[in-house]
């Protein structure tokens, strides 16, 4: 048996979904850098999840269905109220509140394609409620239905504020909800594929997706961005800072990868909105910070900044609190976790792969008195 620490560079299913080939990123054979200029979030969702484009009539219907169903069920907002909302991690209460929507579904344990389709829609649309709603009530705040004549975009910072977003903060989030949407067989999609593929339900695989989301090595990493950013306080801190982290080893949030070599393709677009929006807030330094971290760590490592690194400044700048940053990569990436879960389903095997053992030889048990 040989071993693959991390299983990197493991082929372990095969997708049409997406695809990382070269350092370029496909979702269903278009280039992000095409999407991320010109799709709608909603367009990504039907792209993800049937292999093609919408028609025009086919993307109304999936916006009026996600704006229909973006409403939570009472007792998920009052469970809100159970606990000491003030200090728990939002994606801990996402990932809770995720599986609490499941117990009233009606179809959750529907396992035919036609209810777990319908199952995706309901996901999707309700997780930007769950993570509005959660913002507003740790805030005293009562949470505001989404209106539905809005983008899901629009929508979310909608719910997040009470105010209709301007053009440029909608462009930048849809822009962010494109990006974000799917990426291959990342950690969080697997996990998705891996609790699917013993035929449990949708909502099983999407809260186990939004465990390993959580972690700061992969969908954590944008808030340990931001906190890193405001450690640092200035341009002018920010050479001895960084060096003084590389020097002791330190792991720099936002940069590295295990596929990307050359660089991650979503980072550009990102840095763009970052620039734009920290102009308009009159907050360069956040930008201004981020390009000279950037600078620092590309130039004695071959470390390039990923996802995760110019988003923090692009939320930051859309008012957005920090501990949401990962929360609103989930409600995004849902969309690609059910493309995936939807897939799995389509031509299951559980998965099940070997561990190499290492531990002790064979034993013999000693009674507990005798030990
Ligand atoms: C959406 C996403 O999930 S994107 C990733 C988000 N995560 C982060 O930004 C966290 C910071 N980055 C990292 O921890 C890593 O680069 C990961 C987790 C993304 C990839 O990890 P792996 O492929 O396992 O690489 P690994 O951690 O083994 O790193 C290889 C080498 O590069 C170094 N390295 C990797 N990332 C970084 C970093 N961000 N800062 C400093 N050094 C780094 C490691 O210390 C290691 O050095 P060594 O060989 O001298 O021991
Ligand atoms: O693919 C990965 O390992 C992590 C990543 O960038 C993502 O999930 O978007």
């Amino acid at each position: 048996m040989t071993t693959t620490k991390g299983l990197e560079g493991v082929v372990a299913t095969q997708s049409a979904i997406s695809s990382i080939i070269d350092d370029t990123l496909t979702y269903v054979g278009y280039d992000i850098d095409d999407l991320a200029d010109n799709a709608s979030f909603e367009e990504v969702i039907y792209l993800l999840w049937h292999q093609r484009l919408p028609k025009k009539e086919e993307l109304a219907e999936l916006e009026q269905q996600l704006a229909d169903n973006m409403s939570l069920p009472q007792a998920v907002l009052d469970h809100y109220k159970t606990y000491d909302i003030k200090t728990v991690h939002p994606m801990a209460a996402l990932r809770s509140a995720v599986s609490m929507l499941g117990l009233f579904d009606d179809e959750a344990e529907e396992m035919n394609p036609e209810a777990n389709y319908r199952k995706a829609i309901r996901i999707q649309a309700k997780i930007a409620a769950l993570v509005t709603a959660f913002a507003r009530v740790r805030s005293g705040q009562e949470p505001i239905a989404p209106k539905s004549d809005l983008s899901f975009a629009a929508n979310f910072l909608y719910m997040l504020s009470g105010n209709l977003p301007a053009a440029i903060e909608e462009e930048a989030f849809n822009k962010a909800l494109v990006l974000h949407a799917d990426h291959e067989l990342n950690a969080s999609t697997f996990t998705a594929r891996v609790a699917v593929a013993t035929l449990s339900d949708v909502y099983s695989g999407v809260t186990a997706a939004i465990g390993a989301l959580k972690g700061p090595l992969h969908g954590g990493a944008n808030e340990q961005v931001m906190k890193m950013l405001t450690e640092i306080g200035s341009v002018d801190n920010v050479e001895s800072v960084i060096n003084k982290k590389l020097a002791n080893k330190e792991k720099i949030m936002g940069f590295g990868h295990r596929v990307y070599r050359k660089g991650d393709p979503r980072a550009k677009h990102l840095r763009d909105m970052s620039q734009k929006l920290t102009k308009i807030r009159g907050e360069e330094k956040w930008y201004d910070m981020s390009v000279k971290i950037d600078e620092i760590v590309t130039g004695q490592k071959v470390l390039p900044p990923n996802v995760d690194f110019y988003s923090a400044s692009v939320y930051h700048s859309l008012n957005i609190e920090h501990d949401l940053f990962t929360p609103i990569f989930a409600v995004s990436r849902t969309s690609g976790w059910l493309a995936h879960i939807l897939e799995q389903y389509s031509n299951n095997r559980l998965i099940r792969p070997r561990a190499e053992y290492i531990g002790p030889g064979m034993q013999t048990y000693v009674p507990v008195e005798e030990r």
